[in-house]
C-alpha cells in the first residue's frame, strides 16, 4: 500500500525569515505593450520571494516556489499512481511532506543543522489532471551525454505514469519557442533516442526572450514546461517563473541541471559527466602511447572546462598516466625558477616521456598578455577563449629548441567527441531518476525549481540557489591535493596565493545559507 502525510507543517516552530528582492534582468522598456497590459505592476516585476523557513538547532528550509503560492484556490487530485500496479507494492511510494535532504553532511557536535531542500519525489495529491497537462521540453546550450536520456524519460514518465497525452518538443533551444517549429513527442518517437548523443530538440546559445517565449508558452496552452541546461538556461529559467507567476498562468517551470564542465553549484554532479570523464580516457591513453614511443615524448590532451576544470582533474585522477593537469581555477606560469618549463625538462628528463591533460580554460590571463588578444564572447555572453593546447604546445617547443633538445610532442584535442556522445550505463540510471524527480514535482505543483542530486538524495533547489555563484575545483581542499601527490606535479602556487585562496574559501563557507557543495568534499 502506498502511503505519505499530505499538508503536515514541517515542524511546528517554523519563522518566516525573509520575502527578498532580487532584481530581473532587463527592464520595463523590454516588454511589450500588450503584454504589459496582463501584468501587475511593474514593482511586482522585480519580485522574487524567497521561501526560507527556520526551525529547531539552525534548521533552515530553502524551499521552492509552489502554485498554490500565487493560485490559492487551485483544486487538487489524488495521485494516479496510487492506483498503478507497479508501485502498488512499494512501502512508502509517496514522499513524507516533510521530507527534507541536507546540503551539508559533514557536521560536528556544536554545528547548526543547516541548509535543507525539498526532498523531490511523488506527493499524494496533483494539481493536474492527465487530461489537462500540455508539457514541454526545451534544451538549451551546450551538448551533453544523457540529453536523449533525460528528453526520453520525461515522455514516458508522463504518459505511463501520470496518462499525459499532450507532450511537445521546442525545437533549437530557448529561441525555437518563439521562431521555430515544435516537435510532437510520444513514446514511439522517443523510443531509442537515449542509445544517440546530443538532443534531439536541437540546442542554441542566446535568444533568450522572457516575453516572448512566456507569450509563445501561452499561445501554446502549455502548463508544465521542463527547461534542460546549465547555469545559462537555468537564469533563464528562473525568468520565465517569474514572468509566468506574474501573469497569474498555470504553469510549472522546472529546471534540470546539464554541464559537461560539472560546473552547476549544490548537486553533487551533473548527468554526463562521468561519461565524459570515461571518454577522457581514450585521448589520455594515445597521449601516453605516442609519448612512451618517441624520445622525449609529451602527449598533450586539451579537455572541456570552461570556468571549471573537474574533467581534466577526474580523468587525469582516473588515468594514473598523467604528469601534469592543469586548471582555471590553479595559476601557473612558464618561465624561469619553479615554472612549468622547467617542471617539465626535468620530468623529461627523468623519464624520457611525460603526459599532460589542460583544461579548456585554463592558463587565459597569460594567453591574453601573451597574444594581446580582445575578449569575445559568444551568443550567450560566455568568454570565447584562447586555445591554451595550441599556445602551450608552442611555447614547449619553442624552449626545448632553445636549449637544442629534442622534442615530440603530439596535441591531441578531443573536446567536443567527449561531450557528443551518449551517456554510459551510470549516466541513464542517473538521467532516468532526475527526469522521474522533475515530472513527480511537476505533477505536484511545485515550479521555479530545479532538481538535483544533493548528498546522494535527489531533491527541488529554488532557481536563485543553482544560480547564485559556480561550482569550481578548491584547490585547498584533499581532492586536488589528491591529484598533485598522483600526478606528483608541484602546486606552482607560492604560500601568498594559497593563503588568500584559503581565505577566501573560508568567506565563502561562513556567508550564511549561501555555501556551495564544495564545502562537504
Ligand atoms: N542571465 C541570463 N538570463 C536569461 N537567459 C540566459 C542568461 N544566461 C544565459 N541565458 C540563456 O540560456 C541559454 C543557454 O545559456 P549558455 O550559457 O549558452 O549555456 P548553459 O545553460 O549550458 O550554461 C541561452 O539561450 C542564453 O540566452
Ligand atoms: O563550442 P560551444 O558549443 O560553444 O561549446 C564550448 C563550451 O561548452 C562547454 O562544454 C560548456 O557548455 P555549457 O555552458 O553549455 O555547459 C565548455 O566546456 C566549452 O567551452
Ligand atoms: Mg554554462
Amino acid at each position: 500500500m502506498a502511503s505519505g502525510n499530505s499538508n503536515i507543517p514541517l515542524t511546528n516552530s517554523y519563522t518566516h525569515l525573509a520575502d527578498l528582492k532580487i532584481t530581473r534582468s532587463g527592464s520595463s522598456a523590454d516588454i511589450p505593450r500588450s503584454a504589459r497590459s496582463r501584468l501587475g505592476s511593474m514593482d511586482d516585476l522585480t519580485k522574487y520571494e524567497k521561501k526560507i523557513y527556520q526551525g529547531e538547532a539552525g534548521y533552515i528550509l530553502e524551499d521552492v516556489p509552489h502554485l498554490a503560492d500565487y493560485l490559492p484556490d487551485l483544486p487538487t487530485y489524488p495521485n494516479p499512481l496510487q492506483d498503478n500496479s507497479a508501485y502498488s507494492v512499494v512501502k512508502q511510494y509517496f514522499v513524507n511532506t516533510d521530507d527534507t535532504v541536507v546540503q551539508k553532511v559533514i557536521q560536528h557536535k556544536n554545528s547548526s543543522r543547516g541548509t535543507h531542500f525539498r526532498r523531490a519525489g511523488p506527493r499524494q495529491k496533483v494539481y493536474f489532471e492527465s487530461d489537462e497537462v500540455r508539457a514541454c521540453i526545451v534544451t538549451c546550450g551546450g551538448l551533453c551525454p544523457g540529453l536523449n536520456t533525460v528528453i526520453r524519460e520525461i515522455v514516458c514518465g508522463l504518459q505511463i505514469m501520470y496518462g499525459v497525452k499532450e507532450l511537445i518538443g521546442i525545437h533549437g533551444g530557448y529561441a525555437g519557442f518563439y521562431s521555430k517549429n515544435t516537435v510532437p513527442l510520444t513514446r514511439k518517437t522517443v523510443d531509442d533516442i537515449h542509445k544517440k548523443g546530443g538532443t534531439i530538440l536541437g540546442t542554441s546559445r542566446g535568444g533568450h526572450d522572457t516575453i516572448k517565449i512566456v507569450d509563445s508558452i501561452q499561445d501554446r496552452g502549455i502548463n508544465m514546461v521542463f527547461i534542460i541546461g546549465g547555469d545559462g538556461t537555468q537564469k533563464g529559467a528562473a525568468a520565465i517563473y517569474q514572468e509566468v507567476k506574474r501573469r497569474g498562468y498555470k504553469c510549472v517551470v522546472c529546471g534540470i541541471p546539464k554541464t559537461i564542465d560539472n560546473d552547476i553549484c549544490v548537486i553533487d554532479k551533473s548527468f554526463g559527466f562521468d561519461t565524459a570523464v570515461e571518454e577522457a580516457q581514450r585521448a589520455i591513453n594515445a597521449a601516453h602511447v605516442e609519448s612512451e614511443s618517441a624520445e622525449n615524448g609529451i602527449g598533450l590532451v586539451k579537455l572541456m572546462g570552461r570556468y571549471s576544470g573537474f574533467i581534466a582533474q577526474y580523468a587525469t585522477l582516473a588515468s594514473r598516466d598523467v604528469d601534469l593537469c592543469l586548471i582555471p581555477e590553479s595559476p601557473f606560469y612558464l618561465d624561469g625558477q619553479g615554472g612549468l618549463l622547467e617542471f617539465i625538462e626535468k620530468r623529461i628528463k627523468e623519464f624520457g616521456h611525460m603526459v599532460i591533460v589542460v583544461a579548456e580554460g585554463a592558463g587565459q590571463d597569460l594567453i591574453a598578455q601573451d597574444m594581446k588578444s580582445m575578449d569575445t564572447k559568444d551568443a550567450s555572453g560566455n568568454k570565447l577563449l584562447l586555445d591554451v593546447g595550441l599556445w602551450l604546445s608552442q611555447k614547449i617547443k619553442e624552449h626545448f629548441a632553445k636549449k637544442k633538445k629534442t622534442l615530440n610532442l603530439k596535441y591531441i584535442d578531443p573536446t567536443y567527441m567527449i561531450r557528443a556522445i551518449p551517456s554510459n550505463a551510470s549516466d541513464n540510471v542517473y538521467c532516468t531518476l532526475l527526469a522521474q524527480c522533475a515530472l513527480h514535482g511537476a505533477m505536484a505543483g511545485f515550479t521555479g525549481m530545479t532538481v538535483g542530486l544533493v548528498n546522494g538524495r535527489h531533491a527541488y533547489i529554488p532557481f536563485y540557489k543553482i544560480t547564485e555563484s559556480t561550482n569550481k575545483v578548491s584547490i585547498t581542499d584533499r581532492m586536488w591535493a589528491r591529484l598533485l601527490s598522483s600526478t606528483n606535479q608541484p602546486s606552482f602556487m607560492n604560500k601568498g596565493n594559497v593563503e588568500q585562496e584559503k581565505n577566501e574559501e573560508e568567506e565563502h563557507l561562513q556567508a550564511p545559507v549561501t555555501a556551495t557543495n564544495n564545502g562537504n568534499k
